[in-house]
């Protein structure tokens, strides 16, 4: 072979090879900028009431914490040791219960400003499946960013985001058919959107396989790289992951026994000798230890991380195992006996920053570097060395400094959408408008919710035209028109409350999400799904009342058309309020069982079975709670009231040929139709403000 071909072929290879660029980390740049925010908790704990009301149970024991700006912190610990608790404590959805302090930036915690800072992804990804990963985001564009961010802003900031999450290539696609690790990061990127600078997570490798697991800590790291403080629990993660994490903090039996870098780990636990076997994952032997497979370790890692008071931090020695109470006031007596030294002060600064020169993350941030002089002075004040006090002040005050600049930071500039009084980024008639565009889109989606349900209305009224065929007008079927009356109010009140029942809880985890997140009120929520139906409703129901209308010969009168189907209209709004607070206080099991049950009464008293005057006196009340009734009613007097001729008779003898009669009967002469529509109106309005209730109480319950 020739030589020189070879060689040349080699240095277009070499020359291929210099010119291989490194991939260049993606980073966000379109997005608000937010002040670095650092979360501490003291004395936290959290007590639940098991069944008799003295019967306490402690979740959380007194645990304190800090979880820092630009980390990526993990909350490991045994299965129940109270993960998910002190989550949802700390991301404000558990209020109730809890005691201690939680502060931010050093300032005590106002919950309203706070959510507006935080993001909580749940462990479920609660998205909604009839989306494209595309339009789900212009969704939380347009109600997380101020009405006031253009177009093309939102735009390029989708492009962004979808792109640094990778998921650029699948934004054409339905969000139902996203794979479990794309779900994770498409969730991420809904509340990326507006930049929140704490970001936690419930188990986000939860169902995940390794590849996508460590994609999605990658992902956070970054997040965390990026400024934003990131907490996530997770379950035991292998020892690539767990290397991944900045920050440990680690809970048992409702305790902390460690908090600290990842890095530290082995070394406090060998220095409280509990050796890590070799080759052993620290994350599993942590587990193992606080599960007791060791031995009962975890009253003594305990107090030797002061149930969270101590972090275990690169660069600065362990805190001794016996360390002074700071918070305990005989303890603080005892130290500031100590005399102030100046040259002892500057000689522990001195040491602290050769010691600070050797941690990898203190460079270039100020909140860690003065959290670790301030942990650095503790632990000199514990050995009783005079600077130590001076030094803690000294940099306490520092660290006001940087809290009062980043809260006003906070509250005052920055992002948009965080900063001002309003709970929400843009107006409750955006929110309104945006949540019914994307209602309707899922209806226009939904086959059960729109093809099957148009489908039903128009067989079942073709069905029922076949059976009561032409009777409108004969005076010998007279009841048989009744029982058609009264049919159409069952169809018409099971078809709209079933499927309400069916779909309105499914939507209920989407909603304590986005609702909690910030995404919208729940006011606007609820009109923009009261309203987005009813179209719907309205058109199947008038599409089945022509049908029938005309194919049983009911009066061919416009009037008596109007008031029909006015009657019948109601009917299936109201049914579809009943479906509504079904669903909203009610799981579906529990929803599809009773509310065809507590529909019976309210059927046996419509006027139908039982005139009202063979009612029991002390059961008449209940007609008139029974909507039914006055469906029937108003139906009724549309056929038979109002001055109706008399009806043809091909027999002998029609004994209600005379509709004055048919009236008589069913105890109707002096039933106003007026009246019949204004009850029905009033049970729709009380009916929609109950549904609005309950469904404020049950997204408090849930918390
Ligand atoms: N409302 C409650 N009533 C009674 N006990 C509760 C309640 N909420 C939580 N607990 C208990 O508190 C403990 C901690 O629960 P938590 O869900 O926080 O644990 P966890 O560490 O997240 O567990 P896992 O890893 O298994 O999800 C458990 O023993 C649980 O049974």
């Amino acid at each position: 072979m020739d030589n020189s071909y070879l060689l040349n072929n080699l240095r277009k290879g070499s020359h291929c090879l210099l010119n291989i660029t490194p991939a260049q980390p993606k980073t966000l740049t379109h997005l608000p900028k937010r002040p670095p925010v650092d979360l501490a908790f003291t004395d936290l704990t959290y007590k639940v009431q098991e069944g008799r009301k003295s019967n306490e149970k402690i979740i959380l024991k007194s645990v304190s914490g800090r979880l820092r700006s630009g980390e990526l912190t993990a909350i490991m610990g045994p299965s129940g040791a109270g993960k998910s608790t002190l989550l949802n404590i700390l991301t404000g959805y558990r209020t109730s219960g809890m005691e201690g302090s939680i502060t931010v930036n050093g300032m005590e915690r106002n919950l309203s400003s706070f959510r507006k800072l935080s993001c909580y992804i749940m462990q479920d990804n609660q998205l909604h499946g009839n989306l494209t990963v595309e339009e789900a985001m212009e969704v939380a564009t347009s109600l997380k960013l101020p009405s006031s961010t253009t177009r093309t802003v939102k735009e390029e900031m989708i492009h962004e985001i979808l792109d640094t999450l990778s998921l650029l290539e699948h934004q054409k696609t339905m969000t139902s058919n996203l794979s479990g690790g794309q779900k994770k990061r498409l969730s991420i990127a809904l509340e990326l959107v507006n930049n929140p600078p704490i970001m936690f997570f419930d188990e986000p490798t939860s169902g995940l396989d390794s590849s996508s697991c460590f994609q999605c800590i990658s992902l956070l790291k970054d997040l965390a790289r990026g400024g934003r403080t990131i907490i996530c629990t997770i379950h035991q993660p292998s020892a690539r992951l767990f290397e991944m994490f900045d920050q440990l903090y680690t809970l048992a039996d409702g305790q902390c026994v460690y908090q600290g870098n990842t890095g530290q780990l082995v070394d406090w636990l060998g220095s409280l000798n509990l050796q890590c076997p070799s080759y052993h994952n620290p994350a599993s032997f942590i587990i193992e230890v606080s599960c007791g497979e060791y031995g009962d370790h975890t009253g003594r890692l305990v107090r030797a991380i002061n149930n969270g008071q101590n972090d275990i931090r690169n660069g600065v020695p362990f805190p001794e195992v016996k360390v002074p109470d700071y918070n305990n006031k005989k303890d603080m007596e005892q130290s500031l006996k100590v005399e102030h030294n100046k040259n002892e002060l500057a000689h522990a600064q001195e040491k602290f920053q050769e010691d600070g020169g050797r941690d990898n993350n203190g460079g270039g941030n100020g909140a860690l570097h003065n959290g670790l002089l301030l942990q650095y002075a503790h632990t000199e004040l514990a050995k009783g060395k005079a600077g130590g006090e001076a030094l803690v002040v000294q940099v306490e005050k520092a660290e006001l400094e940087k809290q009062d600049n980043a809260s006003a930071a906070l509250l005052g500039g920055g992002g948009a959408a965080a900063a001002g009084p309003r709970r929400y980024a843009t107006s409750e008639l955006r929110q309104f408008w945006v949540v019914l565009k994307r209602t309707l889109l899922f209806s226009k989606r939904d086959w059960t919710l729109m093809y099957l349900r148009l489908f039903a209305h128009i067989l079942v009224g073709f069905l029922i035209g076949a059976l009561y065929y032409d009777i409108g007008d004969d005076g010998s079927k007279v009841l048989s028109n009744l029982g058609f009356l009264f049919f159409n109010m069952l169809f018409l009140m099971y078809t709209s409350m079933t499927i309400t029942i069916l779909s309105f809880p499914l939507e209920m985890p989407v909603l304590v999400k986005e609702h909690f997140n910030r995404w919208y009120s729940l006011r606007s929520y609820y009109l923009a799904i009261t309203v987005s139906d009813i179209p719907f409703q309205a058109i199947f129901c008038v599409m089945y009342v022509v049908i029938v209308y005309l194919l049983t010969s009911q009066p061919a009168e416009w009037t008596r058309f109007a008031m029909f189907l006015c009657s019948c209209l109601l009917i299936s709004f109201v049914a579809q309020s009943v479906g509504l607070v079904v669903g909203a206080a009610m799981s579906v099991q529990n929803g599809v069982f009773l509310a065809p049950v507590m529909s019976v009464p309210f059927l046996l008293f419509s006027g139908f079975f039982v005139s009202f005057n063979a009612i029991p006196r002390y059961l008449r009340w209940i007609t008139y709670l029974s909507y039914i009734r006055y469906g029937f009613e108003g139906t009724a007097l549309a056929t038979y009231s109002f001055d109706r001729a008399k009806l043809q008779c091909h027999q002998v003898y029609c004994h209600f040929k005379n509709p004055q009669t048919t009236l008589e009967e069913l105890d109707m002469l002096e039933a106003d139709f007026t009246l019949d529509i204004a009850a029905l109106c009033l049970i729709f309005v009380v009916l929609r403000i109950s549904a609005f209730l309950f469904l404020r109480w049950k997204l408090k319950s849930t918390r």
